[in-house]
């Protein structure tokens, strides 16, 4: 059965300063680079024909990083439909500063609920209407030729592909949480239902 391995970036330097990012492109810190180097050790049995990635920076890092130490030279197609949900006014801000400033109720469905919209940025519906349609057309099918593939986005696009996969409700994606350098290893069907799942880090 051939697996979707999704893979979250490794630690940027807004994570470690735990600042709203989004679409803003911010690199790996030291122990981020580390995290991917991790993650590749963790998915050596793997022998991917492909990998998808974002248009950011740190996605891009961490894929190269686990191609490196599982010694693979594969096609990379990136594509922004894969990037991290677009945070909009609170990108930049302190999450902390944000809970103090609006409330850390709204502050909670703006980060995890499915359709609750942070202020000028994605819910993760809208996100999903780009990711979902992206893994539809392009991921999917190479799934169904039978190859195993790997997909290193955000912890925002990559829920929204979780849910998807897992069929889960609007209520049970929001106690959904991905860390940075966490690999899901899917097995899938010829129909894209899940045979298996375990998650490496
Ligand atoms: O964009 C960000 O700030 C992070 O990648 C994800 O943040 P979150 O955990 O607040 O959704």
């Amino acid at each position: 059965m051939p697996k979707l391995v999704l893979v979250r970036h490794g630690q940027s330097f807004w994570n470690l300063q735990n600042r709203f990012t989004g679409w803003v492109d911010v690199p790996l810190t030291e122990k981020g680079k580390e995290e991917a180097f991790k993650a590749g050790e963790l998915l050596k049995d793997i022998r991917f024909k492909v990998a998808y990635t974002s248009a950011l920076t740190r996605a891009q890092e961490t894929l190269k990083i686990i191609l490196e130490v599982i010694g693979l030279q594969i096609p990379i197609i990136k594509d922004q439909a894969l990037n991290e949900r677009h945070y909009g006014a609170l990108q930049g801000l302190n999450k902390d500063r944000a809970r103090q400033k609006y409330g850390a109720e709204i502050v909670h469905l703006w980060r995890r609920s499915y359709d609750i919209a942070p202020p000028e940025g994605e819910s993760l519906k809208d996100t999903a209407a780009r990711t979902i349609p992206f893994l539809e057309r392009a991921i999917l099918g190479d799934i169904y030729e039978g190859n195993d593939v790997l997909v290193v986005a955000h912890g925002n696009s990559l829920r929204s592909i979780i849910m998807y996969l897992e069929k889960l409700t609007p209520e049970e994606i929001i106690k959904v949480e991905l860390d940075t350098g966490a690999a899901v290893v899917y097995e899938l069907d010829q129909e894209g239902n899940i045979i298996s799942k375990e998650v490496r880090k």
